[in-house]
């Protein structure tokens, strides 16, 4: 298997305060990979470099053949290469949810409205809510809305996929939709880095666990770590939750 996403010695500071103090860690084409971690390990921005919504002052950082560190970077092919969901869905009030998903297939990649809009149905279809293509946001719960921002990532057909605490703002039912989106996803071959505090998904659905803990990978290994910690800091951190 080629590593689709490969951190090397990453650096990243926000001005004196080192928060990624030498990150390493691949991901597979196909693999689901969870990273966990007290707050403030350091969990958000290391997936935030990955599509250089941070920048990083030293390491290599290579994704989707795209060279991170280097000052050739296209960014705007890199965006299309990597989808990001976030724990605010984003998602504007004023546009339905078919215009929510059209904008940027029509403005990115030119797409004419009969084919943006067969994108959103096929996209909404993946997530389960192709009924609601004419609604609004306000129209929809947290999990729909959580639902079609994932839907909206997927009409751009990205090659890599990450999560950031996509969860954290629903209750446990509407948690419980958003997360069975995502394991479809995942059975469906999508590359995805998952930043959760779901251990039940991370310990089922992910290939791989990365527990960061002060700044760096800590302990990493297949799902069945969590019932197996081997290092004093992921033991505590299972046992004592955030
Ligand atoms: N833009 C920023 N400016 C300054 N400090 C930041 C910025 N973003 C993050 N930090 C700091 O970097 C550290 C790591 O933050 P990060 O969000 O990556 O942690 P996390 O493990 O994802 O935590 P959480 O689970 O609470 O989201 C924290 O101390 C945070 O305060």
């Amino acid at each position: 298997m080629s590593a689709v996403v490969k951190l090397h010695d990453i650096h990243k500071s926000f001005g004196t305060v080192e928060v990624l103090k030498g990150v390493s860690f691949e991901i597979d084409r196909g693999e689901v990979v969870a990273i966990i971690g007290r707050s403030g390990s350091g969990k958000s921005t290391a997936l935030r470099c990955i599509n250089r919504l941070e920048t990083i002052q030293s390491g290599t950082l290579e994704v989707c053949g795209h060279r991170l560190d280097q000052p050739t970077l296209d960014l705007r092919a890199l965006r299309q290469d990597v989808g990001m969901v976030f724990q605010s869905y984003n998602l504007f009030p004023h546009l339905t949810v078919e215009q929510n998903i059209t904008l940027a297939p029509r403005r990115v990649k030119r797409l004419p409205n009969s084919q943006a809009r067969a994108l959103a149905q096929a996209s909404l279809e993946r997530v389960g809510l192709a009924e609601k293509i004419d609604c609004y946001p306000e129209q929809l719960s947290g999990g729909q809305q959580q639902r079609v921002a994932i839907a909206r990532s997927l009409a751009m057909q990205p090659k890599v996929m990450l999560f950031d605490e996509v969860t954290s703002a629903l209750d446990p039912q509407l948690t419980g939709e958003v997360l069975r989106v995502m394991e479809t996803l995942a059975q469906g071959g999508m590359t995805m880095a998952v930043v959760t505090h779901e251990m039940t998904f991370a310990r089922r659905v992910a290939d791989r666990v990365i527990f960061m803990h002060q700044g760096r990978v800590w302990e990493t290994g297949p799902g069945e770590m969590l019932e197996n910690p081997q290092t004093p800091e992921l033991q505590a951190f299972l046992s004592n939750g955030l």
